[in-house]
């Protein structure tokens, strides 16, 4: 923007906390749809999960033993044993129901339904394991190691809330409540598209100006983590046509977010800017935070929500984690969104630029102290170029945007991003 002098205008920066709450008031959830069980690992539940039985199915057996009457072993002991008749053998899945009379017993396997007519299990280390008369050696509890039905989850109880992440716990519990399908919100399919004549693939000879792509990787890879499927990933160059076409493309594929990289500045080559300040729908916008400070936001003209984020990589990084990421979790209808946070104590002091709230890539030492410490990850400081040190971040501690230094011993509050 510049005034009529030619001058350049001063920008107004936004809060992080008015984009993002920008972000999250465009982007909405998924349609949910039904999947078998077996398939919904790592997507989030979009409705409640209610048992259709009780958890333990029926009254079962907790120890290979033998079920009984406990009135007729009370005395029993290593002196004095009581012995009696096994009158039936009952393994898991079995659906007898022998009688057992005073004076016998049930050879019995764990998970086996107990005989109505048995009232306690005699584990096989207290008895000689007899198959046709067997002797107890120690007096049982009464009721002792039988698991009863419904003392975990009772039948139509929820087992699991809308919005939960399905984890392998989750999917088991879904499971033993009798659940064949999920009603579940899909993997938010993603494009990611890094821009710039200078990215060649990683590990290519570099020539004069070249620098690897590793954006590319690290949103492919970020949206991966937050429970998206990167379907298109790649570069284009600083041409105008190029990305159009790259659009194009998404559109046609269906994408559910496109996430941009680069050329979102005030560069003469600002490819993404050139493609998409003109649309209605994106706005261009600084943000008072360090790095991250130019981003793009909105909707292409089909609707689909598109971010452009700064290319510098710990930029691409910060941006991603403040406001993408929240994204693709309300689009997957999450009830959490946010990373956790913990305090820590600074071990060493920083600058921080007054106005700006400063995201510094941290590593922690003493997670497990009262209050863990932190140090800069990214040596030289918050340079949003400084991809290297990425390589040992923890997280980012978040530095108050009225805050102009950081001082040893303040304490802070760090996003975790790695666990
Ligand atoms: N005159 C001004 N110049 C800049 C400003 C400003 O306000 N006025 N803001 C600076 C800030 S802050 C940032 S952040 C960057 C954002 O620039 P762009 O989003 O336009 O990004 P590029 O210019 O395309 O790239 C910046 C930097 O990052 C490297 N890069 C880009 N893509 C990748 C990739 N896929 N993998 C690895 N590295 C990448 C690129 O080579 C540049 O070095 O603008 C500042 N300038
Ligand atoms: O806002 Mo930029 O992301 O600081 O380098």
């Amino acid at each position: 923007m510049s005034d009529a002098s030619g001058t350049a205008a001063p920008t107004e920066l936004v809060t992080v906390d008015e984009q993002l709450a920008r972000v999250l008031a465009t982007v909405g959830p998924l349609a949910p749809v039904r999947l078998p069980l077996a398939g919904t690992w790592g997507l989030t539940l979009a409705g409640t999960v209610t048992s259709s039985t009780d958890i333990p199915v029926f009254d079962n057996s907790a120890m290979d033993g033998y079920a009984v009457r406990h009135a007729d072993t009370e005395t029993a002991s290593a002196g004095n044993p009581v012995v009696l008749d096994v009158i039936a053998d009952i393994p898991a899945g079995s659906d007898h129901d022998p009688f057992v009379p005073t004076g016998a017993a049930a050879r019995i396997m764990t998970g086996a339904p107990v005989p109505s007519s048995t009232d306690t299990i005699v584990p096989l280390e207290h008895t000689d394991s007899g198959t046709v008369r067997v002797a107890i050696t120690t007096a049982p509890r009464p009721s002792a190691h039988i698991r009863r039905a419904g003392e975990d989850v009772r039948a139509g109880d929820a087992v699991l809330e809308p919005g939960v992440l399905l984890t392998p716990f989750r999917l088991a519990a879904a499971a033993a409540a009798g659940s064949p399908t999920l009603l579940v919100r899909p993997a938010p399919r993603t494009a990611v598209i890094a821009t710039g004549s200078e990215l060649v693939p990683p590990g290519t000879p570099l020539e004069r100006g070249q620098i690897p792509d590793s954006n590319s990787l690290l949103l492919a890879s970020l949206v991966a983590e937050a429970g998206g499927v990167a379907t298109r990933v790649g570069t284009v160059r600083d041409d105008a046509d190029a990305l159009r076409a790259e659009l194009e493309a998404c559109r046609s594929a269906g994408v559910d977010l496109v996430v941009l990289s680069g050329g979102v500045s005030v560069g003469a080559y600002d490819v993404v800017k050139a493609v998409l300040a003109p649309l209605a729908g994106v706005d261009f916008i600084s943000v008072a935070m360090q790095p991250g400070k130019p981003q793009a936001f909105g909707v292409l003209p089909d609707g689909t929500p598109v971010f452009g984020l700064p290319g510098n990589p710990v930029s691409a990084a910060v941006s991603f984690e403040v406001f993408v990421r929240p994204a693709l979790l309300r689009m997957q209808g999450r009830s959490d969104i946010f990373r956790p946070t913990l305090r820590a104590t600074a071990h060493e002091g920083w600058r921080t630029p007054p106005g700006r709230r400063q995201y510094m890539p941290v590593i922690i030492d003493r997670e497990d102290a009262a209050l863990p410490r932190v140090r800069q990850a990214t040596r030289g400081g918050s340079g949003s170029h400084l991809v290297g040190g990425l390589a040992s971040a923890d997280g980012f501690a978040v530095v108050p945007a009225e805050a102009s230094e950081v001082l040893p011993g303040d304490i802070l509050t760090v996003m975790r991003v790695r666990s």
